[in-house]
């Protein structure tokens, strides 16, 4: 037999964090060795950053970007263990820690873990390449609860990194994260967002493709957000023991090829 992977899960008092660990006690495939809480904190099942790493096979991180790229920089710096980000809200800077630790451990980052949002992104990079920009708007709206401190959420912006791949433009070329005020006429091959937050809404997402006379909207809805734990334990199952390199979901799911990037 198999011994079960070692998890640490990063954020581990979060919503997200409870919802792996409540997966985790039911799988003897996994062994939850400890949850990672901010530097400093303690409370049953929490261990620190350092004995995580020297303990886990796989960390699970849904802290905040800035959390989980000092993560990576530590887990890089120790060589291992493999890191699966979920966080989202990243800045440049983050993202280029996050790629440079990629070079010494397997890290897989994906702001959404579920398999039918993956699969959205390579409809909407079909769409939008098939849909010429003269005379189709793109717009990605997206509604969270009011708990969530990021906007637009990592899972709009993946969606947008879908929709400009298609139209072979780079998103940071055509992005406009929001509108206020006298805004002037939509430039023709802008990507749009526009974001909802309230009440406990687990997360969703539209892409609207817009033309003078009809409208696609491709969708998504989450209902529940062990789908997402569920399809983050796929994504550490999956990383461990891998080569260094930067994975992402649909890695997982054999989506890769002409997917659009995991902006989250
Ligand atoms: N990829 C995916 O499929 C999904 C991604 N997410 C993303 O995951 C992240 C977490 O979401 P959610 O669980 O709802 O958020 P929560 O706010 O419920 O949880 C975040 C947790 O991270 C902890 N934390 C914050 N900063 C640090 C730090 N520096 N070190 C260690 N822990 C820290 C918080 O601690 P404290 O309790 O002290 O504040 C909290 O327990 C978000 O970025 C969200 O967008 C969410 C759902 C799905
Ligand atoms: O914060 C959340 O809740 C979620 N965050 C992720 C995101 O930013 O896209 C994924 C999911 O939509 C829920």
């Amino acid at each position: 037999m198999t011994s079960p992977l070692k998890i640490a899960v990063a954020g581990a008092n979060g919503r997200m964090g409870r919802a792996i660990q409540s997966l985790l006690g039911a799988d003897p495939g996994f062994a939850f060795v400890g949850g990672i809480g901010r530097p400093g904190s303690a409370g049953a099942g929490l261990i620190d950053r350092s004995a995580a790493i020297g303990v886990a096979d796989v960390i699970l991180d849904f802290t905040t970007g800035s959390a989980a790229a000092e993560l990576a920089g530590l887990c890089a710096a120790a060589g291992g263990p493999a890191l699966v980000i979920g966080a989202t809200g990243f800045e440049p800077d983050e993202l280029e820690l996050i790629a440079e630790a990629a070079g010494s451990i397997p890290i897989l980052r994906s702001g959404n873990f579920s398999i039918g949002l993956n699969m959205l992104m390579g409809l909407v990079a079909q769409a939008a390449r098939a849909l010429p920009a003269e005379g189709w708007d793109i717009e990605i709206l997206e509604a969270h609860h009011n708990r969530k401190i990021d906007a637009p959420s990592g899972t709009a912006l993946m969606l947008g990194e879908a929709a400009a791949s298609g139209r072979g433009v780079s998103l940071a070329s055509v992005e406009r994260r929001a509108r206020d005020g006298i805004t002037g006429e939509r430039p023709q091959g802008e990507i749009g967002f526009a974001v909802l937050r309230a009440g406990g809404i687990v997360g969703e997402h539209s892409v609207l493709f817009a033309a003078a006379e009809e409208v696609i909207t491709l969708s998504h809805s989450a209902l529940d957000r062990a789908m997402f734990a569920r399809g983050a334990l796929a994504a550490a199952r999956w990383l461990a023991g891998r080569a260094p390199g930067e994975y992402s979901m649909r890695d997982v799911l054999g989506l890769a090829p002409g997917a659009g990037g995991q902006a989250g």
